[in-house]
């Protein structure tokens, strides 16, 4: 029996310092570049792309997957990830996770990630082209020559020249947005309670608290994630704190910008104009504010670029075949301890800990709280092995020594092997081990 164990034991820890993670089919279920899928099938996993399943039908067919990708128009819920019985990774080949239930995956054990800065660039791009769009009027005056008018007094603009851009978050977006703005002569200010004022002044962006930004900003851009903090950032209240006629623009996320609240203010004129390009409702619904003539508005294009669209299916593709050959885990949305665990320093001491605990494991029942486990190491880093090995063992009966051995003090950091010696002492017998792990 104990013999039994044991085998089953180095085989877990075979198993264990490979990190190897299977994947045999995975469902594509939004329009994505096909190198995607060249990349996924040239490593030997299967791809079906489906991009017209229903809620129902997506529910029907996830239970075949162990890999699933999307962009932002399949929700994942947690309908799906219940029934998806076999479901190991979400990659999202793009930037937000909203439309995906991550508290469900988490608790189901299934990696979220994404590719977040693929379309970076594209969504920056697309911001200022807003901003241009929305000064100069552009949509409605080509709107109004479509539809056969040479209408030239309508259409008065304002230069950008000298104007001041609020922006609200700084991070990959926000920074790129300031940059390219500040080509036109546009001051630009912002806020982000995890950007500090040093790093917004490399991008010649004065830090602020809102209260200051709001009577400052001439045009305001959200470029935050929709989480509570930022749902309803500008509403009644603080579009009452802006300079009349502000310009807003979200190019982020429906809902950051108050969709009630903006169409008051476009009514009343304290928004002089404003540019959509996501909505709480995609399609929205919210004819009144979409038909506002004040309104630019795109249905969710920040990212469809050629170019964005390539770079991120490509990296979602490479991001599951590096987890699948357990090289690395980029992009995990919800998994930073096994991102951790696949950095090449602490691999060997997961690894370690992994087999330790397979040894845990099979001896379960043979043991007591009266069980000492002594155990001597060689190899890199003991407190660490430690740690793990505490993590492993976590059932509570063993009373661990951790006993150092053998040259630690020439061992690289890196280490290539560890080996473990491992004496159980119980209350029937005494057992030694040997084990060792190389990488
Ligand atoms: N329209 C599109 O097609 C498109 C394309 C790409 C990204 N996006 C969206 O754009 C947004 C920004 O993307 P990113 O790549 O720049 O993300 P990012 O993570 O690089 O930056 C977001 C910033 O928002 C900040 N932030 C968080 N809470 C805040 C708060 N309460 N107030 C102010 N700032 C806050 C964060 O600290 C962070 O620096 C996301 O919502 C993303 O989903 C949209
Ligand atoms: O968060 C994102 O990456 C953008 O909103 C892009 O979404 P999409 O991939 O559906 O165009």
């Amino acid at each position: 029996m104990l013999i039994r164990s044991f085998t089953g034991i180095f085989r877990t820890v075979r198993n264990a310092s490979n990190m190897a993670f299977q994947l045999k089919r995975v469902l594509i279920s939004d329009s994505l570049d096909p190198c995607c899928a060249k990349i996924l099938e040239s490593n030997g996993i299967a791809v079906d792309t489906n991009t017209k399943l229903t809620k129902e039908q997506l529910v029907a067919e996830i239970p075949k997957y162990d890999g699933l990708i999307v962009r932002s128009a399949t929700k994942v819920t947690a309908a799906v990830i219940e029934a998806a019985t076999n479901l190991k990774i979400i990659g999202r080949a793009g930037t937000g996770v909203d439309n995906i239930d991550l508290n469900a995956s988490s608790k189901k054990g299934v990696i979220v990630m994404n590719t977040p800065s693929g379309n970076t660039l594209s969504a920056a791009e697309h911001t200022c082209a807003m901003i241009c769009a929305m000064s100069r009027n552009i949509p409605q005056a080509h709107m109004s020559m479509k539809s056969g008018k040479w209408d030239r007094k309508a259409f008065m603009g304002s230069e950008l020249y000298g104007k001041t851009l609020g922006i609200i978050g700084l991070g990959r977006i926000g920074k790129e947005v300031a940059l390219r703005m500040q080509s036109f002569g546009m001051t630009t200010i912002g806020f982000d309670p995890i950007i500090p004022a040093s790093v917004s002044a490399e991008f010649n962006t004065e830090w602020m608290t809102l209260d200051k930004l709001w009577p400052l900003a001439d045009y305001i851009t959200v470029h935050t994630p929709l989480i509570p903090q930022t749902k309803g950032l500008l509403n009644d209240e603080t579009f009452g704190k802006c300079k009349k006629g502000v310009h807003v623009l979200n190019i982020a996320r429906g809902g950051i910008i108050d969709e009630d609240a903006l169409a008051r203010a476009l009514k009343s004129g304290q928004c002089g104009g404003a540019a959509l390009d996501v909505f709480v409702e995609e399609p929205p619904t919210n004819r009144d504010l979409v038909d506002h003539p004040n309104l630019v508005a795109t249905p969710h294009l920040g990212a469809s670029t050629a170019e964005a669209q390539k770079r991120v299916a490509e990296e979602i593709g490479q991001q599951f075949v590096d987890l699948v050959q357990g090289k690395r885990l980029e992009g995990g949305v919800n998994a930073m301890a096994l991102s951790n665990a696949l950095q090449p320093g602490t691999r060997p001491l997961v690894a370690l800990g992994q087999g330790l605990g397979a040894v845990a494991a099979a001896l379960a029942g043979k043991i007591t709280n009266k069980t000492t486990v002594k155990i001597n190491t060689y190899g890199p880093d003991l407190q660490s092995a430690a740690s793990f090995l505490g993590a492993a063992v976590s059932v509570g009966l063993l009373k661990v020594q951790i006993a150092n051995s053998l040259n630690l003090v020439n061992a690289p950091f890196y280490a290539k092997e560890i080996g473990v010696k491992v004496r159980l002492v119980t209350n029937y017998y005494v057992f030694w081990m040997a084990l060792k792990f190389s990488f």
